[in-house]
């Protein structure tokens, strides 16, 4: 069954708006995430359909949220523990004026994102292999999608967030524990819901900044 009309419905059901080189870009990276998923062992969902809904249009989800808080203008994000590249790839591919790069500490991982950034023709992707720990550029946007706690996540990608930046977790249920036990050196300013289509769990993007120095 062809994908481009399940996409074309979620992307509408989304309100993101794709043109018909980006919908084939993302065709075109469910097609590589098919053939090297396996052998790269990149994700455990294997069914195309099922790629569809719980990686593109999960991370799909995001891009109507990313492009309020950005307010559209160009912007750097950091993907961290971005594995396949989800949801950097499908932030390139949506977001021409957002650079991304998807780190991840395994090396076959920065590989495959790197190889889609020239397979996709996407200047303004990379695939970094690396520690987030170790990271020391600044970015306006960190990301995450099934990383770690919001505490660890914060803590570790800490100094590669610019000063004025902001983090977007991607969660599933509102993590309440996990916001409880953050540090107040950091400041929640959004829990927003999210609704991905064809996808019935709760999804959820916990939106954060660095406290301002004594808050
Ligand atoms: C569960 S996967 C999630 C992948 C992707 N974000 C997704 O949603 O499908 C977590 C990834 O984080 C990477 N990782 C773990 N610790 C890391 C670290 N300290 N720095 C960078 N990447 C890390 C792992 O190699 C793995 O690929």
């Amino acid at each position: 069954m062809s994908l481009a009309a399940p996409l074309r419905a979620g992307a509408a059901e989304l309100s993101v708006e794709l043109s018909d080189g980006q919908a084939q870009q993302l065709l075109d990276y469910l097609g590589l995430l098919g053939k090297w998923g396996k052998v790269y062992n990149l994700t455990a969902v294997r069914d195309e359909q099922e790629m569809l809904t719980h990686h593109l249009l999960d991370s799909l989800a995001v891009i109507g949220p990313l492009l309020r808080e950005t307010a559209r203008r160009p912007a750097r994000l950091l993907d961290v523990g971005s594995g396949a590249g989800l949801p950097g790839v499908v932030i390139a591919v949506c977001c021409p004026d957002i650079r991304v790069d998807c780190l991840d500490a395994v090396a076959k991982k920065a590989a495959f994102v790197q190889q889609a950034a020239v397979t996709l023709r996407l200047p303004n992707l990379r695939g970094v292999h690396g520690r987030i720990e170790k990271v020391e550029d600044a970015y306006d946007v960190v990301s995450s999608r099934a990383f770690a706690s919001l505490q660890d996540f914060v803590e570790g990608s800490r100094q590669a967030l610019a000063p004025a930046g902001i983090w977007l977790a991607m969660k599933g249920k509102r993590p309440d524990d996990e916001l409880a036990a953050l540090r107040r050196d950091v400041t929640v300013f959004h829990v927003e819901q999210l609704r991905v289509p064809g996808l019935e769990a709760e999804r959820c993007i916990v939106w954060m900044r660095k406290a301002a120095a004594g808050g």
